[in-house]
């Protein structure tokens, strides 16, 4: 079996599937291996129980099944828990799975063990539950009896680890069905779901963890946490190595956005960072951080070799709009479109084939035409649409963050939910446009920057409530512990 912590040779274990594309590639590795599923069902369990053991051979276990193969695998795992002396308890609710699936097998398996199923709560307190109602199979919101069940999982006191997928997340959106299991770890099977990545994903599963369990899968889609990419710096460098960044902002009562743009720039090793930024603004943004230049009121559009950061506090009026437009419409511009600059973009039909487009929901919402709550339902869908149409690296914040481009789709470092303070996407939008500065390419700018900005909120959040946009700038220089 091929673990996340041992990386196969094809290095697979950072792909991400849909559910409709696990299931093809269930069913091609069953054409190559005799038309049968069931070994795989067997090396699911058998590598959950591995995965989990040390956790719970020392207590007593629930398993909660469903009657698909969500709930297959829970009857394989109860049955190898019970064989390896683990007190065990397995309650199906909707009662049995059809004849002629895998799971129909399992239970018959463990029927022959002798350990009963029971089709009520049973009334045993147990340490650990297992949660092997639905994984990747779930298509269709939960009706009240089945949120109740989930609602009693999640107030158990006993840790919850969830078998492939919390059962009621959505396993390709990370939307809970109204309601998702809490798990304390997920461990999943074949790919990584992208469900489980971005959105709620990440709140649900807890520690995650992946088996590839053998089956050769192939995807635009990855899941990359890295921040390797960092620019490296040597012994004979200067500033003008590092590159410029313009920040064009701070207008009409919103002096902050680019003062924190401007500051998490300088922090991401940006060479030189020029503020465009209301005269009234000048002092307060050389107050927090005297390192930047200033050039007070909107700039002229040149053409050299810097980057943009267009858009943190630019305000709405037709100055701003005109501003976007020259931007957009100048040979070679590159940069980060952001907050304000994507609100003009929605105007303006024009490619933005050098450019990192930094949308939170509400505002790519509005660049599709869509509601936010269809964003919000289908994060890697909306992500991707917006990227082919402005053909460009699309960020798409929330958690979970989304990093798009014309050819696939990158998952990222969920950061945390201490994160959600004003200003946060202003300070990603300034790193991003420092890595860019920094000579990353635009999709690995956006990448690194990304989970970057996100391992460090994490990092902070370990020891605070709340981690604020200034808090990141002052850690971003500081090496990880
Ligand atoms: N076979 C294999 O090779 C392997 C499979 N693997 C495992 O199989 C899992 C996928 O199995 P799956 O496709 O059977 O789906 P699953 O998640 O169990 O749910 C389907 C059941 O739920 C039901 N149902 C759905 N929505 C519902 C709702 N809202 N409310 C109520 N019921 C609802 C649905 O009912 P129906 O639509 O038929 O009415 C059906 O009974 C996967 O996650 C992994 O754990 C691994 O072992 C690796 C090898
Ligand atoms: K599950």
């Amino acid at each position: 079996m091929e673990d996340q912590t041992m990386p196969s040779p094809r290095q697979q274990s950072d792909l991400v599937l849909t559910s409709e594309q696990v299931r093809y590639a269930e069913q091609h590795w069953a054409e190559n291996h005799g038309g049968d599923t069931w070994p795989l069902m067997n090396a699911a369990a058998q590598s959950f129980v591995r995965q989990t053991f040390e956790r719970v051979r020392h207590g007593s276990v629930l398993v909660v099944v469903g009657k698909g193969n969500n709930g297959g695998d829970g009857y394989c795992i109860a049955r190898r828990l019970y064989e390896a002396g683990v007190p065990v308890t397995v309650f199906a609710p909707f009662g049995e799975p059809s004849p002629g699936i895998d799971a129909h097998r399992a239970l018959t398996e463990l029927q022959q063990t002798g350990l009963p199923v029971f089709a009520e709560w049973p009334s045993t307190s147990v340490d650990t539950v297992i949660d092997a109602l639905f994984g990747s199979g779930l298509n269709r919101p939960l009706d009240p009896t089945v949120i109740e069940i989930i609602e009693r999982m999640n107030q158990y006191p006993a840790e919850v680890l969830a078998v492939d997928v919390p059962s009621g997340l959505n396993a390709d959106t990370g939307q809970p069905m109204p309601v998702a299991i809490r798990a304390r770890a997920t461990h999943s099977f074949i790919a990584w779901k992208p469900g489980t990545l971005t959105a709620e994903g990440p709140q649900c599963c807890g520690q995650l963890s992946l088996d590839t369990l053998g089956v050769d899968v192939d995807s635009d889609w990855c899941w990359q946490q890295e921040t390797q990419a960092l620019p490296a710096r040597s012994g004979q460098t200067h500033k003008a190595q590092h590159g410029n960044v313009n920040v064009v902002g701070g207008r009409l009562g919103m002096g902050g956005a680019s003062i924190i743009a401007a500051g998490s720039a300088l922090a991401a090793g940006a060479g030189r960072v020029i503020s465009h930024c209301d005269p009234a603004f000048v002092t307060a943004a050389l107050v927090h951080h005297p390192e930047v230049m200033t050039q007070p009121g909107l700039p002229e559009v040149v053409n050299d070799d810097s980057v943009w950061l267009v858009g943190p506090g630019l305000g709405r009026d037709d100055a701003a709009y005109e501003q976007v437009r020259r931007h957009l419409h100048s040979p070679g511009s590159r940069g980060v479109l952001d907050a304000d600059g994507l609100f003009h973009l929605a105007s303006l039909d024009v490619p933005c084939t050098n450019w990192v487009l930094t949308p939170h929901e509400g505002e790519a919402a509005r660049l599709l035409g869509w509601r936010s709550d269809k964003v919000r339902n289908n994060r890697p869908v909306a992500a991707q649409a917006l990227a082919s149409r402005y053909q460009a690296v699309v960020v798409l914040k929330g958690a979970g963050t989304l990093v798009a481009t014309t050819s696939g789709l990158t998952f990222c470092h969920p950061g945390s939910p201490a994160m959600a303070t004003p200003g946060m996407g202003d300070c990603l939008a300034g790193i991003i446009a420092a890595l860019l500065a920094q000579r990353l390419a635009p999709k690995d700018a956006a990448i690194v920057g990304v989970n970057w900005h996100a391992q460090t909120g994490y990092r902070l959040a370990q020891r605070q409530r709340l981690v604020l946009a200034s808090d990141i700038i002052r850690a971003l220089p500081q090496r990880d512990e």
